[in-house]
């Protein structure tokens, strides 16, 4: 068995001394490759995970692994894409894709001496893979908020990232754009299989993406239930409507619903240290 790719064992997260208690013995576990998405009720902790696997916050107490590593900074490539796509306004939409490539290690040193053309070839036919074709020149204020979440896509895959962390990605979007974006999410993840963790309010989004649900309890956050998705792939929007995926959801819907009104009362087992 390879070891896991993110592991979380009995993690406890507070924020400040004496502060919120997000995540108390939480266990998570995920392989290479696969695609898990993260529901449960508001504030339950689940934006807390995402952090910690990007390195952004450490645990209180418990142990982290990222690609083996207990900081996950430099472990492993990461792309992140958030709700909010925030894009340098100076720059055009091919210049905020190629971000990454001007930070992110082996990239940063070709792409200061020879690679700029090169790169800005490789975003042009990301843009275009995601129906941006010709938009490398506008300003972010130049493209609706979908495009700007597929140029975010975009941004989030230009280094080729092992690892992608999606939280609400499409939050702010119309269900229609909503949609399409699942359809080409899926394809960029089947294309090169990098390991996702998605965080949703959307049960759909979940169950129509993921190969895995992972259902949290109510604040503090661990894992309450983890179910394995099994519809075959590619999944289209006519599958999401099949009874199989609705009872899928009406289920997740339920155990969230549970989460909410039953909070589960967890004591921290081991000595804490606060997180920033
Ligand atoms: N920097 C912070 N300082 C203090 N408290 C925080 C901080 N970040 C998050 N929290 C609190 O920790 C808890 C978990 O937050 P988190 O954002 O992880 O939840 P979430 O499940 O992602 O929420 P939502 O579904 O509403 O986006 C919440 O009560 C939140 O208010």
């Amino acid at each position: 068995m390879t070891s896991p790719i993110i592991d979380l064992a009995d993690v406890t997260v507070r924020y400040g001394a004496n502060g919120t208690l997000a995540l108390s013995s939480t266990d998570l576990r995920i392989e290479q490759g696969e695609f898990v998405a993260l529901v449960g009720p508001s504030g339950c902790g689940k934006s807390t995970i995402l952090k910690l696997v990007a390195g952004l916050l450490q645990p209180s107490s418990g142990g982290l692994i990222v690609a083996g590593r207990e900081s996950p900074a430099g472990a492993v490539r990461i792309g992140l894409a958030f709700q909010n796509p925030t894009m340098m306004p100076w720059l055009n939409i091919r210049d905020n894709v190629m971000i990454p490539l001007k930070i992110v290690e082996p990239f940063r040193q070709d792409y200061a001496r020879k690679k700029r053309g090169e790169y800005a070839e490789r975003a042009e036919a990301l843009l275009a893979q995601v129906g941006l074709a010709g938009m490398g020149d506008k300003r972010p204020w130049q493209l609706s908020g979908g495009m700007l979440q597929r140029a975010s896509l975009c941004r989030a895959l230009i280094h080729e990232p092992q690892l992608l962390l999606l939280d609400e990605p499409f939050g702010a979007l119309d269900s229609f754009t909503r949609e399409e974006l699942w359809s080409l999410t899926q394809q960029l993840w089947l294309d090169k299989k990098p390991t996702v963790l998605l965080v949703t309010h959307d049960l759909r989004e979940a169950a129509y993406l993921a190969t895995r649900i992972c259902v949290m309890t109510s604040r503090p956050g661990r894992i309450l239930e983890d179910r394995a998705v099994d519809f075959p792939r590619p999944r289209t929007l006519e599958m999401s409507y099949a009874p199989e995926f609705a009872s899928l959801v009406q289920a997740l819907r339920m155990r969230i619903a549970e989460a909410r009104t039953a909070p589960v009362a967890l004591v921290p087992t081991q000595p804490e240290k606060v997180a920033a």
